[in-house]
């Protein structure tokens, strides 16, 4: 068995904001299957030590970033798990990333180095008489453990995970020694970026190997348009980076064992949870397709193209139902937009977003740019057609309705391109041209619900890049 430790900030079903937390709560047990065997580091926020049972002491600090910390090893949900319970930086109110006014909490530099340093003194020395073989990063919040690793001359390998690049980890240079970062490193080169240190351009730099949740969004990292002023350094370490698909935890995600929906097994079974999703929305019977947004409302997500492509869709009948919370000015167009076909929830629920893509007729997922997406791969096995824009995972994941694959009879959901209202619009009239032909529907459903979208392949891969690192493939 490989001895994988992954670092994160979240993980499902314990604490999550987002995506990340899907994927690092679903890899350990894919990975399993594959000889890897992976515990997670995460920090002990209040929700996460309130959910679990006895734990053990593995290590303890006297003074970590300012304060007294210790690493409780428990196995909670399935995960075997290292909790890093350090009060003074994360038992707080609030989000995990923001405080009560809505902004990054001031210490976030600190508080997630603090995880990236206990990480790499895992590596170093092990906790409790356990050492991995190699240590898988997520995002920019662990960014710094590749670069402490070799700070430190930590032979462990390291593997960084870009889920999302508009997160950087920046932090003021003034910040550089609190941070642990050597004089020598603070340079174009290394650690800075613009006049600050980055924490995930460290881990960009120093990981052994990158990784992102597509292929596509691999190729997308290396252009200006993407990289978001990272692009260059993406660029220089292209033959270390490749793109795996994310997939979806089946035993919470499918329609034949869902807990929070009517069970159904082919596309007819959606009828019951369509009708239970417009009581729920108080949407009247309508003879357009019912479509669903399940989203973070953020200006990557691109749904301010939808508030302007809506008419397209309720021209022809269709309706929308909206989850999300976020952007406070989308927030607000959603909610006051006056129409009886439009209905909207502000908030965050794990078990109506269920409901919403068993019931729904089709799922939109506009973003602007998208590293790989969840919602379109549930909305594939529940018969929900995606219908996306043209980027990252999302291009990667949908085959869309063309000439050519409505010949073969492959088509899984629509995609559009430019990623503009206007391609947004065109896109909802072809879905409704699409409701209104029953056969070429059921066919569209039923591929989509028979496209793979587990973890088998994904886990896989990641299990021969780890043998690869160890040089054990
Ligand atoms: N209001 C709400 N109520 C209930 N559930 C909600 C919700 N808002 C969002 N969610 C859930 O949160 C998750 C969002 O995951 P996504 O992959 O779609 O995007 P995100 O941008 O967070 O993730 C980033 O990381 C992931 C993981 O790698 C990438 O797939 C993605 O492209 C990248 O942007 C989904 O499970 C979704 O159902």
């Amino acid at each position: 068995m490989i001895q994988a430790l992954s670092v994160t900030s979240e993980c499902a079903p314990l604490v999550k904001t987002g995506g990340l937390a899907d994927v690092a709560g679903a890899l350990p047990a894919a990975l399993q299957e594959h000889g890897v065997a992976m515990r997670t580091l995460l920090p002990g926020y209040p929700a996460v030590l309130g959910q679990i049972g006895t734990t053990e002491v593995v290590l303890t600090y006297d003074d970590l970033f300012g304060g007294h910390a210790q690493v409780l090893a428990v196995e909670a949900s399935g995960l075997d798990l290292l909790l890093l319970d350090a009060p003074h930086l994360f038992q707080r109110e609030g989000s995990i990333y923001l405080g009560p006014d809505g902004k990054d909490w001031h210490d976030n530099p600190q508080r997630f180095a603090a995880l990236c340093q206990v990480a790499a003194d895992i590596a170093a020395r092990g906790a409790s008489g356990w050492q991995p073989d190699l240590v898988h990063c997520h995002d920019w919040q662990a960014g710094w453990v590749p670069y402490y690793l070799k700070r430190d001359g930590v032979a462990t390998p390291s593997i960084l995970t870009i889920h999302n690049i508009a997160f950087q980890g920046l932090a003021p240079m003034g910040l550089a020694a609190e941070l642990g970062l050597m004089g020598h490193d603070l340079h174009r080169d290394g650690v800075e970026y613009w006049g600050h240190v980055s924490a995930l351009k460290a881990g960009l730099v120093y990981a052994d190997h990158l990784t992102t949740v597509s292929p596509t969004y691999a190729e997308e990292l290396m252009t200006p348009a993407f990289g978001m002023g990272l692009d260059g350094v993406l660029k220089m370490r292209r033959g270390a980076l490749s793109g795996i698909l994310n997939g979806i935890d089946l035993s919470t995600w499918s329609p034949e064992v869902d807990a929070h929906i009517r069970n159904f097994k082919s596309p007819r079974g959606k009828a019951a949870n369509r009708k239970a999703l417009r009581d729920e929305f108080d949407l009247p019977e309508s003879d357009g397709p019912l479509c669903v947004v399940v989203s973070r409302l953020t200006e990557q997500k691109g749904l301010d193209l939808l508030l302007e492509a809506l008419p397209a869709l309720l021209s022809r009948g269709g309706q929308l139902a909206l989850l999300g919370s976020g952007n406070p000015a989308l927030e607000d167009a959603f909610k006051n937009y006056d129409h009886p076909n439009v209905a909207v929830k502000i908030g965050y629920d794990e078990p109506l977003s269920h409901r919403m893509i068993a019931g729904a007729d089709a799922i939109l997922v506009p973003s602007r740019f998208e590293p790989c997406g969840l919602t379109q791969l549930y909305g594939l096995r529940y018969g929900t057609l995606p219908v996306v824009a043209l980027t990252g995972g999302l291009a990667d994941t949908i085959i869309p309705d063309t000439h050519a694959t409505r010949v073969r009879g492959v088509a899984t959901g629509l995609q559009f391109y430019p990623i503009t209202a206007q391609a947004l619009s065109s896109a909802l009239t072809r879905l409704c041209d699409i409701f209104a032909d029953a056969k070429l529907l059921s066919k569209m459903q039923r591929n989509a619900m028979a496209h793979p979208v587990g973890w088998e392949q994904s886990a896989s891969d990641y299990a021969a890049l780890y043998a690869q690192l160890l040089g054990t493939d």
